[in-house]
């Protein structure tokens, strides 16, 4: 992040003031001359000189104003254009979107000088419910109680339900809307902004920024906010990408349970206990390739679908579980081989009740950190007893 260096004027102080001493002299040269050298009327030489002076300190203070401001400004775009480059590296370094959307969320209250407060409202389903997935300077359980859909919000009413731009409150006596007049610690809010969050050209959510004292969003709020949501949305899909990838490339498709090459990384890591062994076990379904000939290949799918929510739902242990392959799964998880046996049980008499007929083979193997030993001798085991 560079710093701000402070902003330079066009023109420095001690040239204006030459400027001044300098115009007052000939704006007596030309008193003299006109007087053509006899008496000069010094009164109003004095009241002139003087309007002069006044007029210039001023002009001088305006200048100096508006330096300021613009100075204020410059400050805002060079913070607004580090929180934006921080944005983008944000997805990365967050663990969820929930709390990605909250440093979004600290750098947008931080980048706006009236705001004391905020939430971020994402809508959800078809009936388009406003869930708060972040907030700042309130409680976020409390908003989260505020059951409420979109077309609630002012930001959809003041839109004509566009929910295309900024839209600013600057002082909430004159509307009635729920989240605009929220309480916030006893106190009202009085000053509200609210700004749409477009990803991918679908409506994602709203920022809204909130003040306990009126009057003070201004335009130039709106259009920092306004770059702020854009780069938040960016940065939002991008999460949502590295997300999709993740759920590609580490999770099966079709059960939801983990792959192969994840299991076999979350594997690498599994501690193994002195005091309790590590079990790896393999499940195989009976005769899939009749199933799918017999019943088709969708019940088939049903058939894997149906033995992974079994799986995932009703394990009783800390465990990690994927499909292998084909209709084959992998259970690694602690315990004693006999109970592991009676949960296999279990399984196995749920899964006849949901699918009557079908069966699978197991084995249970010792886990002593090797994935594929474990595996091949789990599969020796089912071969062994089909034979
Ligand atoms: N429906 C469906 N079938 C699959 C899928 N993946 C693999 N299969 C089928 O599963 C069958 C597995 O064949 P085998 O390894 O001989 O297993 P099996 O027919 O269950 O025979 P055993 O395991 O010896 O009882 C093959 O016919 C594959 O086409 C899938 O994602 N969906």
């Amino acid at each position: 992040m560079t710093p701000f260096t402070s902003f330079r004027p066009l023109v420095k102080t001690g040239f204006l003031w030459w400027l001044l001493v300098v115009s007052l002299l000939l704006i007596s040269l030309l008193f003299w001359a006109f007087s053509g050298g006899q008496q000069v009327p010094w009164l109003l030489l004095i009241g002139v000189c003087t309007i002069f002076i006044l007029a210039s300190t001023l002009g001088y203070f305006l200048y100096q104003g508006q330096m300021n401001r613009l100075q204020q400004q410059l400050q805002q775009l060079q913070e607004l254009g580090d929180a934006t480059s921080e944005l983008l590296a944000l997805p990365a370094k967050c663990e969820s979107e929930s709390s990605f959307l909250n440093a979004f969320l600290s750098k947008a209250v931080a980048l706006v000088e009236g705001a004391e407060m905020g939430s971020v409202i994402v809508i959800q389903g078809p009936d388009r419910k406003l869930h708060f997935a972040a907030a700042y300077g309130q409680e976020l359980k409390q908003l989260q109680q505020l059951n409420m859909l979109l077309p609630q919000t002012f930001q959809y009413r003041l839109t004509g339900g566009r929910c295309d731009r900024v839209i600013i409150i600057n002082d909430t006596d004159n509307t009635d809307d729920q989240i605009a007049r929220q309480l916030f610690g006893g106190q009202l809010i009085r000053a509200t902004l609210s700004s749409p969050i477009y990803v991918e050209g679908k409506l994602y959510g709203l920022l809204n920024l909130d003040s306990t004292e009126p009057d003070c969003f201004n335009d130039y709020d709106s259009t920092v906010i306004d770059i702020l949501s854009k780069e938040a949305a960016n940065a939002v899909a991008l999460y949502q990408k590295s997300q999709q990838i993740h759920q590609l490339s580490c999770y099966d498709q079709l059960t939801g349970l983990a792959n192969r090459s994840y299991f076999d990384q979350q594997a690498s890591q599994w501690p193994l206990r002195q005091q309790l062994q590590s079990y790896l076990i393999l499940l195989d379904i009976d005769e899939l390739k009749r199933i799918n000939e017999e019943q088709g290949h969708d019940h088939g799918d049903e058939v894997l679908r149906q033995l992974a929510n079994i799986l995932r739902q009703k394990w009783p242990a800390k465990a990690l579980m994927c499909r292998l392959n084909g209709d084959k799964f992998a259970i690694l998880s602690y315990g004693e081989h006999t109970q592991l046996s009676e949960w296999l049980q279990q399984i196995r008499n749920d899964y006849a009740m949901q699918q009557p007929g079908i069966n699978f083979s197991c084995a249970t193997v010792p886990f002593n950190g090797n994935v594929a030993e474990s595996i091949d001798l789990a599969a020796r085991v089912i071969d062994k007893h089909r034979q």
